[in-house]
């Protein structure tokens, strides 16, 4: 019987955890506060930000968000991120990626105060990251690595298969796979034979951001099924598009012990994780414990 993860259901209890961390905070009169920059018309990004601004109303954090027009120079995005790490009031600032073309996202993922990056993708937080001594998970990574944990698999010894390499998720899934001591591979579009390689996976993280690159015919008996992809391919109705996840669900769901539906599945815990790590940054920062779950 495959166990289908109900990522909005674990998010929610997450949530609800850190909305009384939320409130620790406040007794202790700290209001946590995040900051969201959007320099992006694409829409999916639209929508990510407006669920992050909900998601942080609804746990009592305090939403600063600031718009830029992609069009402008970069030097505004930067000006942006310089007024947000002086700013006492923002514990958390998340630059939501891709950003434009003529801005140099190293630029702005350095320019962040590592204290308040709460994506965790500035060098430092990256080398600490790698180091084996995390300030801040990057959030879809971490609400992986909780799903799986949350679901009872094993990582201790396990083959996982990673597929897809990038500074947000393949990397960083990576380290936290070795650091639960599993023996990783990290495939990629380069990679020689992809389904020999998920083949002999007893986990397979999904994130190439490629709709259904990975189906049951490249998986084994009892893998552990993680599906990171949120793709809009076109559909006849009323948005216009659906969500398709990199992994053909039907096929997959056959052969897997576990698995994530997209949506539903790591989506939400990108939300959560992001909420977990602006309590983090907040407690921090003002310098009141919180225990974090
Ligand atoms: N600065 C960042 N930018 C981006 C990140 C990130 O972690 N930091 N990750 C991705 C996308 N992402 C976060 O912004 C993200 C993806 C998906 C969801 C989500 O809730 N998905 C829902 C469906 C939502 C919908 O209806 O479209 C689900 O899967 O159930 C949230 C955040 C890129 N950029």
């Amino acid at each position: 019987m495959t166990t289908v993860i109900d990522g909005d259901a674990v998010a929610k209890d997450l949530r609800d955890e850190l909305a009384a961390r939320v409130e620790t905070l406040k007794e202790s009169g700290v209001q946590p506060g995040l900051a969201t920059v959007l320099m992006s018309e694409d829409p999916a990004s639209e929508t990510y930000v407006s669920m992050k601004q909900r998601d942080c109303e609804e746990l009592g954090i305090e939403s600063i968000h600031v718009e830029i027009d992609p069009e402008k120079p970069a030097e505004g995005l930067y000006g942006v991120i310089d007024d947000l790490n002086a700013d006492p009031n923002v514990n958390g600032i998340l630059v939501q990626l891709p950003v434009p073309d003529h801005v140099d996202k190293r630029e702005v993922l350095r320019r962040i105060d590592p204290a308040k990056d709460v994506d965790g993708f500035h060098p430092e937080n990256v080398g600490r990251l790698v180091a084996g001594n995390p300030r801040f998970k990057p959030c879809t990574p971490h609400g992986v690595e909780y799903l799986l944990d949350d679901a009872g698999v094993e990582l201790d010894g396990a083959d996982a298969v990673i597929v897809g390499r990038s500074d947000i998720v393949g990397k960083p899934m990576a380290h936290l796979l070795l650091q639960s001591d599993a023996t990783v591979t990290v495939a990629h579009s380069h990679t020689d034979d992809l389904a020999a390689k998920t083949r002999d996976a007893d986990v397979v993280v999904a994130a190439a951001g490629v709709p259904e690159l990975v189906d049951g015919s490249m998986l084994t008996e009892g893998t552990a099924v993680v599906d990171v992809g949120v793709n809009r391919v076109d559909a006849d109705n009323e948005k216009g598009y659906e969500l398709v996840g990199d992994v053909e669900y039907e096929s997959a769901k056959e052969k897997a012990d576990v698995i994530t539906p997209v949506p539903g599945g790591v989506g939400p815990m990108t939300r959560a994780m992001l909420l977990y790590n602006t309590v983090k940054a907040a407690s921090s920062q003002e310098d009141v414990p919180v225990d974090l779950p």
